[in-house]
């Protein structure tokens, strides 16, 4: 296999390759921009126009998204996997990978669309390389555009693997795209309402892609992903590299759940309290009238919503960070 498809193992070994570029047999460019971050290019006949952006790690306990993107860059280098597509893999946070942990100072994921610029450190560096690495990536003009950025939750789920789709104004979320997750395995999609600092929100918000968080499964280190199955996904990674997708239809959204934002939970200080059990699944379901948290001032967070459901509750996040997303069900009405 050519030295290049070890990306993992040089992002995990700190170490820069030797050769930068190098052209597998099948005449497939693979190109080392900076640790954690490679460019594959199909040869100019076989390119069928589109650009996709695979990232994961952007958490660094996160694994079972590392491990299958390595998975596909081995198949590639080994010409195993033939694009047709041309691809940028990253992984967001190589410290942090490197160390096993969610990050070392700040969470990369709440740093883009401009956040990265009010901050100092290494993580607000990274978003900022992160940011320029997939600005450049999507600047070819009249292309088709899509980023994954693959996550693994803190708890476990009632809906095990669902996406987030960013929002911009005026811009409305394609029945196409969620048709292709839900191919993809996904059986859950929140649409997101308002703007936001991940790194989705940044490719779609400001570099025109379709753009989606997806949540495998519940975080686990290296080696120990069995729980988490990523076969839907990898199956239909390998078809849109290799531009053997099977055509969607209509029907392929059906079973799909939709949710959207409520409210998202802001934690204000440390006097935060969020009253639910350590060990609650995303997508609980809270009763109206229920106590779901208090914050100083008397603030007070009560459930008003009918079939408000809780996703990522974490009253350990900085003060002034997203502490939870209070979700509702919503319908297909207003996709494109
Ligand atoms: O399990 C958790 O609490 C967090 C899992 C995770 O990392 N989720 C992403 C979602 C990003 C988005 O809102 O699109 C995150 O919190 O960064
Ligand atoms: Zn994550």
């Amino acid at each position: 296999m050519l030295a290049l498809g070890k990306l993992l193992e040089l992002t995990l070994a700190g170490r820069e390759p030797a050769e930068k570029t190098q052209l597998t047999v099948e005449g497939v460019r693979m190109r080392w921009l900076s640790e954690g971050a490679l460019e594959v290019r199909p040869p100019e006949a076989r390119d069928n126009g589109l650009d996709l952006l695979l990232s994961a790690g952007i958490h660094g306990n996160e694994t079972a998204p590392i491990e299958l993107l390595d998975r596909l860059l081995h198949d590639i280098a080994r010409g195993d996997l033939k694009p047709r597509a041309r691809i940028l893999f990253l992984f967001g946070n190589p410290e942090a990978i490197r160390k096993g942990e969610r990050f070392i100072e700040q969470d990369v994921n709440r740093l883009f669309n401009g956040r990265h610029e009010q901050t100092s450190g290494s993580e607000a560096l990274r978003a900022c390389e992160l940011e320029r690495l997939a600005a450049s990536f999507f600047s070819l003009p009249d292309r088709d555009r899509l980023h994954y950025d693959l996550h693994t939750a803190i708890r476990g789920s009632k809906i095990e693997q669902f996406a987030l789709y960013p929002w911009k104004e005026d811009r409305q979320h394609s029945r196409q795209e969620l048709a292709r997750l839900r191919a993809a395995g996904m059986e859950a999609v929140l649409l997101q309402n308002k703007p936001s600092i991940v790194f989705s929100s940044y490719t779609y918000d400001k570099l025109g892609a379709e753009s989606f968080t997806l949540e495998l499964g519940k975080a686990r280190p290296f080696g120990q992903n069995d729980g988490v199955n990523v076969s839907l996904l990898e199956t239909r990674l390998k078809q849109i590299i290799e531009g053997t997708e099977p055509e969607l239809t209509e029907e392929a959204l059906n079973g799909l759940q939709l949710f959207s934002v409520a409210r998202e939970i802001i934690k204000h200080s440390d006097s935060f309290r969020l009253n639910l059990p350590a060990d609650i699944e995303n997508f609980s379901e809270l009763e109206v009238g229920y106590l779901l948290a208090e914050d100083i001032a008397q603030t007070r967070w009560i459930i008003e919503e009918e079939g408000a459901r809780i996703i990522f509750p974490n009253p350990k996040v900085k003060n002034g960070l997203r502490a939870g997303i209070l979700i509702v069900p919503t319908t297909d009405e207003n996709l494109a």
